[in-house]
């Protein structure tokens, strides 16, 4: 197989992939992803020993041990495009040889999990619950240029969603994937956690149904999302990044989830007046969960 080129793989001066300056030893094979790049630092105070530190734009990351594991924790920033560029460069960090340029034959998976902040679609879903994303449906289309992203897909549950939510055909056809079983049913405790489908959205205002002052093209979408079901499936909450990891994940071959806070609920209209110390809360018990 012919190596990929410099354009496609562009790495820096001292070899590092290009957008998150880091080698391939930098990284843990247990990787938290964060939208913000303070809750880096926040989930690093938890470590006993820190690593490496290395950051660039929006991209910090963080790798140490808690409780004898070795995690990364790297911010995306906002929305699903810098999803695509994390993505790609932990798979290429793993699997590929970023000297050769070559695929390695054998295949690393790496063990994602995101902590985020989010808003509910559901009424009985308060503000500050946990909630896991057992499935996440992409409204922002970045998966559907990737050949064979409709094997991942359950596309039962998209055209159930296309029809009952009114889906404007004008937008990108929302694709529905599977978070890795294992990591759902480590990170989910009754009581603690709640379980659903997460809806991730190219946009924090009008593709979550916020209206300011623009109108928008769907304005009973959220109605008709939180009174969805399928197969036993309900949608509960907003994001803008779940999906996309979820959906390079099942085609690259690791595993991945997202566990949320909820910090609006859309339903009753009101929002957390101060969501950091139960962010604290979420990141104790997901760091715990996965040290089990
Ligand atoms: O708190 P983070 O991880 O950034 O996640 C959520 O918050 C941002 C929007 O405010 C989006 O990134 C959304 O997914
Ligand atoms: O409503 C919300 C809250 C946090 N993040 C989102 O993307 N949406």
């Amino acid at each position: 197989m012919e190596p990929i080129k410099s354009s496609e793989l562009i790495t820096n001066e001292d070899g590092s992939v290009f957008h998150l300056h880091l080698h391939p030893g930098d990284l843990a094979d247990q990787i938290i992803l964060v939208g913000d790049p303070s809750r880096v630092e926040m989930i690093a105070s938890y470590f006993d020993h820190i690593e490496i530190k290395k950051s660039d734009r929006e991209f910090h990351t963080t790798t140490g041990q808690y409780k004898g594991r070795r995690i990364s924790v790297i911010s995306t920033g906002i929305g699903p495009d810098n999803i695509d560029i994390v993505m790609n460069e932990l798979d290429a960090l793993v699997n590929i040889d970023l000297q050769t340029k070559e695929i390695k034959p054998e295949k690393k998976r790496l063990n994602i999990v995101r902590i985020g902040t989010s808003g509910s679609v559901q009424a009985d879903v308060p503000v500050h619950s946990f909630v896991i994303s057992e499935m996440s449906l992409g409204i922002d289309g970045v998966l559907r240029f990737y050949r064979d992203n409709e094997t991942v897909c359950d596309t039962a549950f998209e055209d159930a969603f296309i029809k009952e939510c009114h889906w404007t055909p004008l937008a990108a056809r929302p694709y529905a994937v599977k978070a890795s079983p294992e990591l759902v049913s480590k990170l989910h405790t009754a009581g603690v956690t709640v379980k659903g489908v997460t809806l991730t959205a190219n946009g924090f205002y009008g593709p979550q149904g916020r209206v300011l002052r623009l109108p928008i093209e769907m304005p009973t979408v959220n109605d008709e999302i939180a009174r969805f079901h399928f197969n036993g499936h309900k949608i509960v909450n907003y994001e803008m990044e779940s999906a996309a990891i979820a959906g390079l994940s099942a085609l690259m071959g690791h595993h991945a989830t997202t566990i949320c806070l909820i910090i609006a609920n859309r339903a009753n209209g009101n929002a957390s007046s101060n969501y950091k110390p139960y962010m604290k809360k979420l990141v104790e018990y997901t760091l715990d969960s996965l040290a089990r």
